[in-house]
C-alpha cells in the first residue's frame, strides 16, 4: 500500500506539500495530475523515502524499501552496465533468475536494444528500459514519474499496458503524469494543487 497522511513539505520557506493525504491500494492504478512546480515529485520522493516530510507520515517510506520500485523522472539506469544489465540488475541483487529480462524488453519494443549501453540509445529507449527495470522483480508498490513522457504513441500504449497488468497483478501503482493516456487507465485520478491532493 501506498499512503501520505497529513503531509508537509518546505523547501527553502517555500511550502509547496501543505497537508497532504492519499492512499493506494494493492491493486490500484492512481495517476497523480497537477501543474508543474505542484509537487508531484517532490511528493513521490517522500513516498519512496529519498527524502522526509517536514511533518505527516508515508508509506512505503525507507522502511520497506525493497518492497518498492521506483521510476524517476531522471531514469537513474547505470551508464556503464547495457540495457539489458541494467533491467537484469535488481534481479540480481535479490538472488534471483534472470530469465525474465529479454521477454520484458521485447514487451516494451526494445528486445534489439539490450546489448546496447545508455548513451547508445534515445532517451524514449532509456525510458523504456528503466520502466522495465522498475517492474522486473514484481514489486509491491511501484512509483513512477511521468513514464511516458518521451514516448510516441504505440510505445506509451506498451508502456501504459505494462503498468496497468503490474497493478493488475496486485502492486500498488502511483504514478505522476500529464498524460490522458495514463489517466485512461487509472481506477482514480487525483490532482494535486495548492499544495494538496484533491
Ligand atoms: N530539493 C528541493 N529544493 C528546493 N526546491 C525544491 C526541491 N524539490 C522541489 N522543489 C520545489 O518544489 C516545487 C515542486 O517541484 P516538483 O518537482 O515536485 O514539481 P512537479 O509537480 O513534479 O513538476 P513537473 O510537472 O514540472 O515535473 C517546485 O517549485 C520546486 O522548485
Amino acid at each position: 500500500m501506498i499512503r501520505a497522511a497529513g503531509v508537509h513539505r518546505a523547501f527553502g520557506g517555500v511550502s509547496v506539500l501543505r497537508g497532504v493525504d492519499l492512499a493506494v491500494s494493492s491493486g490500484e492504478l492512481v495517476t497523480l495530475s497537477g501543474p508543474s512546480g505542484s509537487g508531484k515529485t517532490a511528493l513521490l520522493s517522500l513516498l519512496c523515502g529519498f527524502d522526509f516530510p517536514d511533518s505527516g507520515s508515508v508509506l512505503p517510506g525507507l522502511a520497506s524499501w525493497s518492497a518498492c520500485a521506483v521510476l524517476p523522472q531522471s531514469l537513474g539506469l547505470a551508464s556503464e552496465l547495457t540495457l539489458e544489465e541494467n533491467v537484469a540488475l535488481p534481479l540480481r541483487l535479490a538472488g534471483r533468475d534472470v530469465a525474465g529480462v529479454r521477454e520484458l524488453l521485447a514487451e516494451l519494443g526494445i528486445a534489439g536494444l539490450g546489448a546496447r549501453y545508455p548513451g547508445q540509445v534515445s532517451f524514449g529507449q532509456q525510458q523504456r528500459a528503466a520502466l522495465a527495470r522498475a517492474v522486473v522483480t514484481g514489486p509491491s508498490a511501484l512509483l513512477a514519474d511521468e513514464p511516458t513522457a518521451h514516448l510516441d504513441a504505440t510505445s506509451a500504449e506498451a508502456a501504459v499496458g505494462l503498468l496497468r497488468r503490474v497493478a493488475d497483478e496486485g502492486a500498488a501503482v502511483l504514478i505522476a503524469t500529464h498524460h490522458d493516456a495514463v489517466h485512461a487507465v487509472a481506477d482514480r485520478v487525483l490532482v494535486l494543487a495548492d499544495g494538496q491532493v484533491r
